[in-house]
């Protein structure tokens, strides 16, 4: 193995903490406490231990948590009650509705329902567009972690070619956005690209969003790329147990990686982080106040 592994859950500790500092400030010199709400519908046990563990760590930065969970026959109507009353709440300066919703509610109707400014998701339309469109927005949490790592990396990505593969909303097309940004030659590949092997190739930083386990091999890496496993994916682990493993097939990509994060402790906990980061400045922005560096796009 000669690549360097990102460490995602060291470096999450770093913003966290960044962030934790930030959050003393303006509670000690504007009396402010940022305050997030976490929407739960149903009962999905994965997605009950993910919004536990963003509880606990909102709190832990001194932030206030809000969770709302609601039973999976939850109404349309009953939930944007309750998205119209966050949105109207000054305590709450980020809204995260977890997804996916059950299947009975439209769930592109219930994000732009929440008011754009406390989209810390950065899944509303305006942010959607506002990122397409090179305009400050709320950038989603899952490719601003990655676009932090790439960061800290190389310092800079401009001209380095990069091939995002996946192009769901969440993170395929906003991490095509932000390489983009910053000046990276960038191909979105999909299920339908021809000669995908060809094209993962010719990257220097290879970001793999697909959901499908182990299945980008080492022989698709050029040696010395840069490797973004988004991938959380639960297999069978043979005796009776489950293991996490990413969209990259690990040892292999790591054998001719320059670098590369890891699947657990890679880009999931910096999903997480940056939910606290966009948090952080959704609350600046709406009292006016600078906002904090290094924690946007
Ligand atoms: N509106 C919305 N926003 C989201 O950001 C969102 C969502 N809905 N629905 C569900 C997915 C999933 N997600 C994860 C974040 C961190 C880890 C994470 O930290 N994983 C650990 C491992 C955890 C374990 O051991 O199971 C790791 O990769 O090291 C996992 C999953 C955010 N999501």
């Amino acid at each position: 193995m000669s690549a360097t592994v990102i460490d995602g859950k060291a470096f999450a500790a770093t913003v966290r903490a960044k962030v934790a500092g930030h959050v003393a400030r303006l509670k000690e010199e504007n009396g402010i406490t940022p305050g997030l709400a976490v929407v739960l519908v149903g009962q999905d046990p994965a997605s009950q231990v993910y919004v536990r563990s963003k509880g606990k760590m909102t709190v832990e930065v001194g932030m206030n948590s809000y969770e709302h969970k609601l039973e999976a026959d939850t109404s349309e109507a009953e939930l944007l009650a309750l998205i119209d009353k966050l949105n109207s709440d000054p305590a709450v300066h980020g809204i995260l509705v977890q997804l996916p919703l059950p299947k009975h509610l439209d769930e592109d109707l219930v994000i732009n329902a929440i008011d754009p400014a406390k989209d810390v998701d950065g899944f509303h339309i305006s942010n959607v567009g506002l990122l397409g469109t090179g305009q400050k927005s709320m950038v989603p949490c899952t490719p601003l972690g990655c676009l932090m790592m790439l960061r800290d990396h190389h310092g800079s990505l401009s001209g380095m070619d990069a091939v995002v593969i996946g192009r769901s909303n969440i993170v395929g097309k906003p991490m095509a956005q932000l390489l983009l940004g910053d000046s990276c030659t960038v191909t979105i590949a999909h299920s339908r690209t021809k000669d995908l092997p060809d094209v993962v190739r010719r990257a220097d930083i290879v970001v793999a969003a697909v959901g499908r386990p182990e299945m980008v091999p080492g022989d698709w890496i050029k040696p010395g790329a840069t490797v973004i496993d988004v991938g959380i994916n639960r297999v069978d682990a043979g005796d009776g147990k489950t293991r996490l493993v990413g969209d990259c097939h690990y040892d292999s990509c790591a054998e001719v990686a320059g670098a590369i994060t890891p699947v657990p402790g890679g880009v999931g906990p910096m999903t997480i982080a940056c939910l606290l980061a966009n948090t952080l400045t959704a609350c600046c922005r709406a009292n006016g106040l600078a906002e904090p560096e290094g924690l946007t796009a």
